[in-house]
């Protein structure tokens, strides 16, 4: 079995800075055969489970084929995450679209697509998005989801199980899926997600939500297909970090679970793919500051929005030749014109302008969460295989950028 974990440490350096010199940073580099390291572990630990990735952690061509390739299912969060899913090769049965607050748009493409892929699973977080699928004419499969009142996370912006915005409060559940059931929709789920970055004492908030699953599943719903528990599965940022130990993860959440006739389903979105992208960047100005360095690197929020989000922090590797250049305490920035645009402080090796730094841990709600604020264009994502390497997503150039605006000459 692959190691539970992968460091900064574990990245080729010299292979990180031919790609750098390459194609140019910042660089997100994603490496597959991590991915399918990371899902063989989670497939392994729930063998009687369905494994459905949740795409929103990462929507690149090639690890949604990868996944799929290696047997996952496809949870998505939007029109735009079915369509990604359907054209990566994922099997329609297994790709289920979950609408949370679903604008039209996304609805109708939903349904019509459920026309002609009657295989495809819709869940359904409140009446209303019921009521809007009905009246759109579907009837097809139909999952319910439950607010379970527990939620978790790494912050509280990530943590959804305790949410109102999120799912119909459990209490509700069996009026509702009656109800489902009764006006011909193929109710084949329930399904809740607590949040995302679970580990440690937050573990304990998981299993309780599973129990309350389980309970709602016995109780009210014997001929349900699935139990979808949702994902939240955390990983180590910090180097000092332990891992999931997701074995005792896995037999803690069977026996929350307790007896059911139901598949349970998992839907890991970070877990897969967080330790299996960096993201490349390159020192362009010094400053000294008192005792600190600022150092302005060619990332910013715009590129990795997590610290400025949640106070996220992702390890820093200088991968530049310092010889003795000694350490320093370096306060990482970006160049976008925030305060808040700030990685954080690390203890590196001396850094000097043209030094190229890997960023850890990128490889989850990184590039996803890209934008173009400041008129930047996002930048670019390679993929490794092996010794193969493709362009997965070109970086955009200052013409994408205003490919959108009216009177732009090339319109
Ligand atoms: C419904 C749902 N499922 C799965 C996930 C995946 O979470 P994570 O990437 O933490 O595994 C999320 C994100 O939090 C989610 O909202
Ligand atoms: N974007 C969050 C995870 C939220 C997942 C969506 N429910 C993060 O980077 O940690």
């Amino acid at each position: 079995m692959s190691s539970a974990v992968w460091r900064l440490a574990d990245w080729d350096a010299g292979r990180l800075a031919e790609l750098a010199d390459t194609h140019g940073t910042p660089l997100y580099v994603q490496d597959l055969e991590r991915v399918r390291e990371n899902y063989a572990r989670m497939a392994d630990a729930f063998p009687e489970s369905e494994v459905m990735y949740a795409a929103k952690a990462n929507t690149a061509e090639a690890v949604l084929t990868t996944l799929v390739e290696a047997g996952a299912g496809i949870e998505c969060a939007s029109a735009g995450e079915v369509e990604r899913a359907l054209s990566a090769g994922a099997p329609p049965e297994r790709v289920q679209y979950t609408a949370v607050n679903p604008p039209a748009d996304d609805l109708d493409y939903a349904v019509r697509t459920a026309r002609e892929h009657p295989e495809l699973t819709i869940t359904a977080g409140a009446r209303d998005t019921i009521d809007r699928l009905a009246e759109r004419g579907f009837s097809g499969r139909l999952c319910l989801r439950v607010n379970p009142g527990v939620g978790a996370g790494h912050h509280e912006k990530v943590s959804t199980g305790a949410n109102a915005k999120f799912g119909v409060p459990i209490e509700r559940a069996p009026e509702l899926l009656a109800e489902a059931d009764e006006r011909g929709f193929d109710v084949v789920g329930i399904h809740a997600h607590a949040g995302s970055g679970i580990s440690g004492e937050d573990l304990a908030a998981h299993r309780e939500l599973v129990s309350r699953m389980g309970e709602l599943a016995r109780e009210t719903a014997p001929d349900l297909e699935f139990v979808d528990i949702g994902g939240g599965f955390g990983v180590p940022y910090r180097e000092d970090e332990e891992p999931l130990d997701l074995a005792a993860v896995a037999d803690a959440t069977r026996e929350a679970l307790g007896e059911v006739d139901a598949t349970l389903v998992v839907e890991p979105g970070r877990y897969l793919v967080a330790d299996a992208g960096v993201l490349l960047t390159r020192v362009n100005t010094v400053k000294p500051a008192g005792d600190e360095r600022v150092v302005g690197v060619d990332a910013g929020m715009t590129h990795l929005a997590r610290p400025a989000m949640y106070d996220a922090h992702h390890a820093i590797r200088s991968l530049a030749d310092t010889g003795d250049r000694g350490i320093v305490e370096a306060t990482v920035t970006g160049p976008i014109c925030e305060s808040g645009d700030v990685f954080g402080s690390y203890a590196l090796p001396n850094p000097a302008r043209g030094d190229l730094l890997a960023i850890g841990n990128a490889g989850a709600y990184g590039y996803e969460m890209a934008s173009q604020y400041n008129s930047r264009p996002r930048p670019a994502t390679v993929v490794l295989d092996g010794e193969e390497s493709a362009v997965d997503r070109r970086r955009e150039t200052i013409e994408d950028v205003m490919r959108l605006d009216r009177g732009a000459p090339w319109l």
